[in-house]
């Protein structure tokens, strides 16, 4: 890509700071559509559809800037079950209780939209987290730093410490996989 400006339609700040790390600046221009999973719907599916919905919106607003748009959509997945961002402080415990001592996934789906085309990668990594004692998750949801991010974690702060293993991309888990981002702005 010439021209290393986009517009990222995400409010999310550790997107803006993974794009930085691709030399990349962006306008950031959030999307505001509906979350909801269709019925049935699996996760992976879910993170592809909603990155779309995300960039398709910002480019029926702005797209006549001409700069590509970029979107992307995280969830944690339990199997098939889908972890987005709790509600409250007894729903982020709850989840948290739930992915303590598992194997879960976390599926980020990239998608960018620049002249009319859309393209969308998805990253899938496999996460283990150590079992944690009951307070010290109380503690960690009594911080609020679980309440902006799926599952009810971030791997890029203290809940890094639980994590025993990840296959996959440590981007892609917090918000913006580094690599598939870097092959679709690459494409234009
Ligand atoms: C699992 C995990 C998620 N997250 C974050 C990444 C995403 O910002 C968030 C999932 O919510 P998303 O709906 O993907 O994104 P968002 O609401 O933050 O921003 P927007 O919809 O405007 O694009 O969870 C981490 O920061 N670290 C982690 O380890």
């Amino acid at each position: 890509m010439n021209n290393r400006k986009i517009i990222l339609a995400s409010r999310s700040p550790r997107r803006v700071e993974l794009l930085a790390q691709l030399g990349i600046s962006c306008d950031i221009m959030p999307a505001d559509i509906d979350e909801s999973c269709w019925p049935g719907e699996d996760p992976a599916r879910y993170v592809q559809r909603l990155a779309l919905a995300k960039a398709q919106a910002i480019h029926a607003e702005h797209g006549q800037r001409g700069l590509p748009i970029l979107a992307a959509d995280t969830t944690v997945a339990l199997g098939n079950e889908i972890l987005g961002k709790p509600a409250d402080a007894a729903e982020a415990l709850a989840m948290l209780t739930r992915l303590s001592g598992s194997l879960h996934e976390v599926h980020t789906a990239v998608a960018v939209m620049h002249e009319g085309k859309a393209q969308c990668l998805l990253s899938t990594t496999r996460v283990h987290m150590m079992p944690v004692p009951l307070a010290v998750l109380q503690d960690y949801v009594a911080s609020g730093e679980p309440m902006d991010k799926a599952g009810a974690y971030g791997i890029q702060g203290r809940a890094g410490a639980w994590i025993a293993r990840i296959e996959g991309s440590y981007s892609g888990v917090m918000g913006l996989p580094l690599h598939e981002t870097a092959q679709l702005l690459n494409a234009w």
